[in-house]
């Protein structure tokens, strides 16, 4: 992900790869970044103590012994007035605060947001933490409005949102995989099955964003009486996709609050 809003945001010119700081302690997972020309290190306090922002993007459950490590290192003094901005799923800016309290001068933005942002179609939220300024949340935007939209909005949504955004690509590749396995079985060749498949899905999200029509509406102007496609449209109801597609949007949610709450139980 971290990669995909870097790639993102220097698409559009906001930002050099030498003006980029990137750790992780694997070293593999660092040459991409290297061979890009941003500056690499296997210590999170090297990056934190050069990068003015500094966007948290590890796993959940990595988050904590992460953050202590850097409260430990020789250059922890150093790590002060960063504005730090979470991609964590669940991770509320209360945990955030809490993890980031020992860096003077803190603030922190939670921002949730999916892997279109690469080819600058993205779908971000973001909500502030406590001690942001103004002036930082407009920088916020300022990063994220170049990687498609973004939207500010209220914390007790952005699980609800991850689930339908930033889950949602993985969602809508199984349809489109699907729409493209079906029409294999009907004697398409794969190539062409999927790009169809995916240029239909693309066309019809456009619809819904362009006409303001109400997706019903949109669907019944598909479907001809008796016709192909609510013969499709019936085989698929039997098969309750919509409760599934509903169900896994629960499902998401509510591991994204459970990841929140782990963050706060688990010694890390
Ligand atoms: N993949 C997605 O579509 C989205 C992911 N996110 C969030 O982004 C975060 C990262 O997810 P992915 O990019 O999918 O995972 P990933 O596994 O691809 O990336 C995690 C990175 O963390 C690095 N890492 C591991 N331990 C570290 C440590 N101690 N210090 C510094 N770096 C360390 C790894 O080298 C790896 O490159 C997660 O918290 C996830 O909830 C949020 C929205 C969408
Ligand atoms: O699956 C995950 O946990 C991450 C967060 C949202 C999308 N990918």
């Amino acid at each position: 992900m971290a990669k995909a809003i870097c790639r993102g945001i220097k698409r559009k010119g906001l930002i050099k790869y030498s003006q980029v700081y990137v750790s992780s302690p694997y070293i593999k997972n660092l040459d991409v970044w290297k061979e890009l020309g941003a500056n690499v290190s296997t210590d999170n306090s090297v990056v934190a103590k050069e990068a003015d922002i500094i966007f948290l993007a590890v796993k959940p459950h990595i988050l904590g012994g992460a953050l202590k490590e850097l409260q430990e290192s020789p250059n922890a003094s150093m790590i002060r007035n960063k504005l730090f901005i979470s991609i964590l799923a669940g991770i509320t800016v209360n945990n955030l605060e809490e993890m980031l309290s020992k860096f003077e001068g803190s603030r922190v933005v939670r921002v949730m947001p999916n892997t279109p942002m690469l080819i600058g179609k993205g779908c971000t939220v973001y909500c502030p933490g406590t001690n942001c300024t103004a002036q930082d949340l407009n920088l916020v935007k300022s990063i994220l409005e170049v990687t498609g939209m973004c939207q500010l909005l209220p914390e007790h949504m952005i699980n609800a949102v991850g689930a339908v955004s930033a889950s949602g690509p993985a969602f809508a590749y199984i349809f489109i995989e699907a729409l493209s396995d079906g029409g294999v079985r009907m004697g398409l060749h794969r190539d062409m099955a999927t790009r169809f498949a995916a240029q239909t899905v693309m066309g019809a999200a456009q619809m819904v964003l362009d006409t303001n029509k109400h997706m019903g509406t949109l669907k019944d102007e598909v479907c001809s009486a008796g016709g192909q496609t609510i013969a499709g449209i019936h085989a698929m109801e039997r098969c309750a996709v919509r409760g599934a597609i509903m169900d896994a949007v629960e499902a998401a949610a509510l591991k994204a609050a459970e990841l929140g709450e782990c963050s706060k139980k688990k010694p890390q």
